[in-house]
């Protein structure tokens, strides 16, 4: 498969501390694909390989079909964690700037430059030195720089940090849109709500190393799934059902029961089962886990185990 980003067995020391693990996945083009860790998980170490600012100590990668470099890096697009841009330079001048690095002509980088600040609301500060921009306008300059070159890798390290809630909507159009055009876009956040709308698949990183690596779908099946019923009686005894909490009483006989199945198994099988066994239910709902909730869960008991 063609794969725009891929890393096989990354490994990065710095001194003895091992900040990123033995790190494979791959993202194919057009994906969204979330790297999502807690605080020194190791995202940033491995975006960084991935520029080629530090190199691996062990591992490969490959960008767009090549190792990481200056060559490819003209497709590439990056918003760093740290923002900061060249303070005196205005917000038009700096997007030409960096579309001119990549390889851009001075025509099409302006052309484009003025095209994005448009879409981006800073249509009246063009001439505007960066230093007298609010932090969320020089912010989105800088996602100007990271798309001037319309990149066919676009990779963002915590782009949602700072923003406020128009701005965020402003830059997930920017995601979607990017991948729509056929760009993989990479994006770690530790800010579960941005994964969960954007994310075709995603990877969850504690210690350096991949704890899972898939869907948001497969991410929900890690977990059992959690019921609300409303019955006559205990459906603990069902196939499937790992636990029974009984929450109240519902009236006329009717008791309010929590069920958690075991893990993997069909919330549609239980309800299945409950009428083939003639089992009445006045209400059947189930829970659906957030990537929060997968998130604690796997992330959070590895933390534990360390
Ligand atoms: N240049 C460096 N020298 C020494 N240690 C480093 C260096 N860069 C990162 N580390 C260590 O590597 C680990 C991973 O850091 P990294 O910045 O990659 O994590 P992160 O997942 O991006 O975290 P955060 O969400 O807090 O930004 C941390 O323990 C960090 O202290």
């Amino acid at each position: 498969m063609n794969h725009s980003l891929r890393l096989d067995g990354v490994v990065k020391r710095f001194g003895d501390r091992t900040a990123v693990d033995g790190l494979s996945f791959a993202v194919p083009p057009g994906e969204v694909f979330g790297f999502l860790g807690g605080n020194g998980a190791g995202k940033t170490t491995s975006l960084r390989m991935v520029l080629d600012i530090i190199r691996p100590d062990a591992g490969s990668i490959e960008v767009l079909g090549h190792a990481p470099g200056r060559e490819v890096g003209r497709r590439l697009g990056f918003l760093p964690e740290e923002r900061g841009l060249y303070r005196s330079m205005t917000a038009l001048d700096t997007v030409v700037y960096f579309g001119r690095l990549k390889g851009m002509s001075a025509v099409d980088a302006r052309v484009r430059a003025r095209a994005l600040l448009d879409r981006f609301g800073l249509s009246a500060n063009l001439k505007t030195n960066v230093d007298k921009l609010s932090k969320g306008m020089a912010q989105k300059v800088q996602l100007a720089t990271a798309v001037v070159n319309a990149p066919d890798l676009l990779i963002l390290d915590e782009p949602f940090s700072g923003l406020d809630p128009v701005n965020q909507g402003l830059l997930e159009d920017e995601i979607t849109g990017a991948a729509r055009g056929g760009a993989a876009v990479v994006f770690s956040t530790h800010v579960m709500q941005h994964a969960e709308r954007l994310c075709d698949r995603l990877l969850l990183l504690a210690h350096g190393a991949k704890l899972f690596d898939g869907t948001q779908d497969e991410a929900r099946a890690m977990l059992p799934a959690r019921l609300e019923l409303v019955a006559r009686t205990d459906p603990a005894g069902l196939d499937g059902v790992e636990s029974t909490a009984a929450q109240g009483d519902a009236g006329d006989g009717w008791t309010r029961w929590r069920v958690e199945l075991s893990p993997g198994r069909d919330p549609g099988d239980l309800l299945q089962q409950c009428t083939a066994r003639g089992v009445p239910l006045r209400r059947f709902e189930q829970h659906r886990p957030g990537l929060h909730d997968v998130f604690i869960s796997i992330v959070g008991s590895a933390e534990v185990r360390s």
